[in-house]
Parts: C-alpha cells; structure tokens; sequence
C-alpha cells in the first residue's frame, strides 16, 4: 500500500548541530504510529518537518512525501492546501491552536467552512450551527450553546483541548499528528481526552502519529512505535512486540518504566 506519510534519510540540521539524523518512518493509511522519546530527541521537529513547518533556521534534507506530495524545498504557499485536509495538529497546549479574542464557535466553524469550501459545498447559517454543535458533541463538550459563545479563557484546559481536537477534526485529515496532546492536562482529563482520540481516529478511519515521552500513554492507541533518541530512530516495531522483546538498551529502560508504573497502579488500593 502506498504510504500516506513517507519520510527516508530526513536529517535536520542548524548551522552547528545535527538535530535529527537519516530519519526513516512510514505511515500508512488508516495506521497510527507513535513515536515516544525524551524531551529534545527531535519529536516535535520531526511533526513540524512533516508539515512543512520547520523554523526558517532549521534547514532538511532527505525525502517527506506526504499524500504524494514532496514537503522538503517545496515552498510554503505550495503545502497549505495539505494543512487542513491530508494533515491537521493538535499540540500539548490548545492554547497555541485558539484565537484568545474569538469565540469558541467562531473558531470551530473556520476549518470547517474552509474545508466545506474545498469539497465545493460551502457551509453557511443554519447548517453550519448545527455542523458546530455536531462536531462539539463528537468531542463530548458540554453545555454546547454556552461553550459556543465563550472564549477560550471561560472553558478548562480539558474542554480547550477538546475544541483543539475538534478543530482538527473539523478538516477531516487523512493524517491526524497528535503532539504530546494530553501532557498539560491533569491525569483524569489525559485518560479522558486519550479515550476520546482513540474512539476518533479509529470512528473515521484517519491515519495518527501520536508523540509523546511516555510509552504507557501510546500503548493502548497505536499499532506501531518508533523509538527516537537524540535525534536518531533506534527501534521500531509493533507495539506489542516492543513490550515483549525491546531490542535497544533505551527501548529496554522505557518498557521497565512502564511496568513499574503498572505495578505501581495495580499496588493501589
Ligand atoms: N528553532 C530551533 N533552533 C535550534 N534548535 C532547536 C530549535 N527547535 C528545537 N531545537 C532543538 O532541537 C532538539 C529537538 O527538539 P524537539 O522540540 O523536536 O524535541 P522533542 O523531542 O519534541 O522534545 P519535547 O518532548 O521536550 O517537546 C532540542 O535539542 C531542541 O533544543
């Protein structure tokens, strides 16, 4: 099957340091990857480089395709009719995602005009409420109408994240990249917001690379890991696989961490 993200030899570099080095990771339609490491092993600018959204001071090389599309040397304006249809982001703090002056409802209906706009169907009055409040029920919001008129600092960190998502999901990507999306949260709400991606990506069949530093919080969401330190894939495999037979030292530390944490739940009374 032809992959939907297909990154070979992607080495990112500033002037003095290599970040990441002859990256290689696939995606393909419909699978969900995680890709776990620890903080500054080149997570996030592996999403960023994927969406052609690197800072101007980080320079690639290799290949990103991305629904057939070449990412690296392609200029911007050339990539943003991907951003919002084959990749959406949700990052670690929604904040980043929320117009602070705009309504939450103003802010759900953007993506989904835009998109509406590009299938040739616009969206508009009455259809476009009820695709809002469809859309915030999807995401378990509640008190829809009173949520739909505040700002993003009325609602919680939890109910932010959840319109992040909302919003992403209003593009309807075939690619979702999920950015460390439940690590600001308290740990009620991560479990929450966790369940809710799951149920999502798995309801509309959208491919997900899901970072994050802690490997228990992927085990129960992704098909597939990749292990990345210090900017270098070390292992990759089927995350059952990863649990039973870690190949790499690293790989090894992270499983022994997640079933000391296991334990350490199941010690609870
Ligand atoms: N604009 C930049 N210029 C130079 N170095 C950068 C820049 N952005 C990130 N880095 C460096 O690149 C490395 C990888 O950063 P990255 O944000 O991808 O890490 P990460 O694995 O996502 O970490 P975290 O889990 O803490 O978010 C880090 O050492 C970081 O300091």
């Amino acid at each position: 099957m032809t992959a939907l993200l297909a990154i070979t030899g992607l080495t990112l570099r500033t002037s003095t340091t290599t970040l990441v080095g002859n990256l290689n990771l696939t995606i393909a339609p419909g699978e969900r990857l995680g890709l776990i490491g620890e903080s500054g092993s080149g997570k996030s600018l592996t999403a960023m480089a994927a969406t052609g959204l690197l800072p101007s001071s980080i320079k690639a090389t290799g290949s990103i395709t991305l629904a057939g599309q070449q990412i690296i040397g392609t200029p911007d304006h050339q990539l943003n009719h991907l951003r919002g249809t084959a990749v959406a982001v949700v990052f670690q703090e929604p904040l980043t995602a929320l117009d602070p002056l705009m309504r939450i409802g103003r802010q759900i209906a953007e993506p989904l005009q835009r998109r509406a706009a590009r299938d040739g169907n616009p969206l508009s009055g009455t259809a476009l409420d009820q695709a809002i409040l469809d859309l915030m029920a999807d995401v378990a919001l509640p008190d829809p109408q009173r949520i739909a008129h505040a700002y993003p600092h009325e609602i919680s960190g939890g109910q932010r994240q959840r319109v992040a998502i909302a919003m992403a999901l209003a593009c309807r990507p075939d690619l979702l990249i999920a950015d460390e999306p439940t690590t600001a949260l308290d740990v009620t709400t991560q479990a929450e917001i966790l369940r809710l991606l799951d149920s999502l990506v798995r309801q509309r069949n959208m491919a997900l690379l899901f970072i994050s530093h802690d490997l228990p919080v992927v085990a129960g969401i992704v098909d597939r890991v990749a292990v990345l330190r210090r900017g270098v894939i070390v292992e990759t495999g089927p995350i059952a696989e990863i649990f039973a037979r870690p190949q790499h030292d690293y790989t090894a530390t992270l499983v022994a961490a997640a079933h000391a944490f296991d334990a350490a739940l199941g010690a609870q009374p």
